[in-house]
């Protein structure tokens, strides 16, 4: 599985990576906010959501505005938690909840923050998403999950 750390007394652990990916909606048009990643990052070359992985400290909620700024530009408010995942993918175990949130200023949009990390970001409607997407996040939205009705679940 996925990273190996050192505990205090010298023994080595593997622990999951522990992150968030956030469903940015845009009110006019019930588009959600999807990138291609470059080769070199996990999930090589396939669409997916704005995401990264919790700092010390962070609530869900504060990581998910600081990934999305940092990666889109974009402020967002409005933050929720829709669904704790765990994914085994890749020989890597990931613990994502998934977030949706909306613009702060629906006229603002979105710049490409990490060029080198993403190949820029698009406004996608939900029954026409690019390919390929990111397997897991395609497993879930083909199961029925909708990021627009999706009950927020309460703070973790
Ligand atoms: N990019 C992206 N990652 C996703 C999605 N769904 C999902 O479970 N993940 C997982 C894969 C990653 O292990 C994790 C965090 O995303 P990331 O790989 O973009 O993180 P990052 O490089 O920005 O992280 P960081 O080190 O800068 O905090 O979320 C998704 O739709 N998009």
């Amino acid at each position: 599985m996925s990273t190996s750390k050192l505990r205090a007394g010298g023994s080595e652990i593997e622990q999951p990576e522990v992150g968030v990916a956030v469903f940015i909606i845009n009110n006019d048009d019930n588009k959600i906010l999807i990138g291609r990643r470059r080769s070199l990052y996990v999930a090589a070359n396939t669409y997916g959501l704005p995401a990264g992985h919790l700092e010390l400290g962070e609530s869900y909620e504060e990581c998910a505005a600081r990934e999305v700024k940092e990666e889109t530009g974009l402020d967002i408010k409005n933050i929720e938690l829709l669904s704790p995942n765990n994914i085994y993918y890749d020989a890597m175990h990931l613990n994502v909840t998934y977030m949706r949130a909306h613009l702060s200023d629906p006229n603002q949009a979105p710049q490409n923050i990490e060029p080198d990390k993403c190949e820029g970001w698009e406004w996608y409607d939900l029954n026409n998403l690019p390919e390929p997407m990111f397997e897991p996040l395609r497993e879930m939205l083909q199961g029925g999950f909708d990021p627009f009705t999706s009950p927020a679940i309460g703070r973790m």
